[in-house]
């Protein structure tokens, strides 16, 4: 699969007169990239940035060839998002319908959407909540479902904030085995640490900058010796 890059050219974000990422410049090229750092630092901002769910107050984001300001629609196609409060992306009465919702939006015929719905639930070992009513999940299940209903999709690049926050350790491990097979790119906003150790990049956001940019371990020292501080 060929996966386009992500570029930030000098991306300020402002809300309210305040900048909450300062002049950012990055390539983002690698399969798997993680995003850590302190509350409040600009994690999410910088995720919801790649699709266009942010738009830059200054500079421009560029996934391939489309620029977020322009393209916002083609670039939500080929970029999912994981919401960290799965209620938020929860949208039809039954987990199936959900799932099948969003293939419903890309014209996928209604013999492929069942087919993916039940293959991407088996995938998740979560086949069992096919005909549960969606809002009786529990908070770790709506997190599986809102998952599900991302990589049914099929998007090159999936974006997750925070989401094993709701997961309990069984689910966990099976998003961490969901991720290293992914055949997409994946980049996490996590808290979760340990769910970046074999990742090819970490990023650390320091008070809307990037503080440090590198090998999964060492971003982990940095952030762990910078809390410390
Ligand atoms: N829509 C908004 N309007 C005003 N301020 C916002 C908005 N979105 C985020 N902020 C502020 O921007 C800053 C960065 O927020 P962001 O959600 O990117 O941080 P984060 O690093 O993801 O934090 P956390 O780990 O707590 O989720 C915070 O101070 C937040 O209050």
């Amino acid at each position: 699969m060929e996966l386009p890059p992500i570029l930030f050219e000098n991306v300020t974000v402002k809300f309210e007169d305040r900048d909450v990422l300062k002049d950012v410049c990055l390539t983002l090229s690698e399969q798997r990239i993680g995003i850590i750092g302190a509350n409040g630092a600009g994690k999410s901002t910088l995720s919801r940035l790649i699709n266009g769910l942010v738009l830059p107050t200054h500079g421009t984001v560029h996934v391939g060839n489309l620029n977020t300001h322009k393209h916002a629609k083609q670039i939500r196609r080929d970029v999912g998002f994981v919401f960290q409060n799965p209620a938020n992306q929860i949208i039809m009465p039954l987990v199936s319908e959900d799932i099948a919702f969003g293939l419903k939006n890309l014209q996928i015929s209604k013999v492929e959407r069942q087919t993916r719905v039940q293959e991407t639930l088996a995938e998740l070992n979560i086949s069992h909540l096919s005909d549960r009513e969606s809002h009786t999940l529990s908070g770790g299940e709506q997190q599986m479902v809102a998952l599900a209903s991302v990589l049914a999709m099929q998007p090159r690049t999936i974006v997750f904030d925070e989401p094993t926050t709701m997961l309990d350790l069984r689910n966990r491990l099976a998003f961490q085995e969901e991720v290293a097979k992914l055949a997409q790119r994946a980049i996490v906003v996590t808290h979760d640490l340990e769910i970046l150790e074999d990742f090819d990049r970490v990023l650390v956001v320091t008070d809307g900058a990037i503080a440090f940019d590198g090998h999964p371990m060492e971003a982990i020292a940095h952030y762990r010796q910078w809390s410390h501080a």
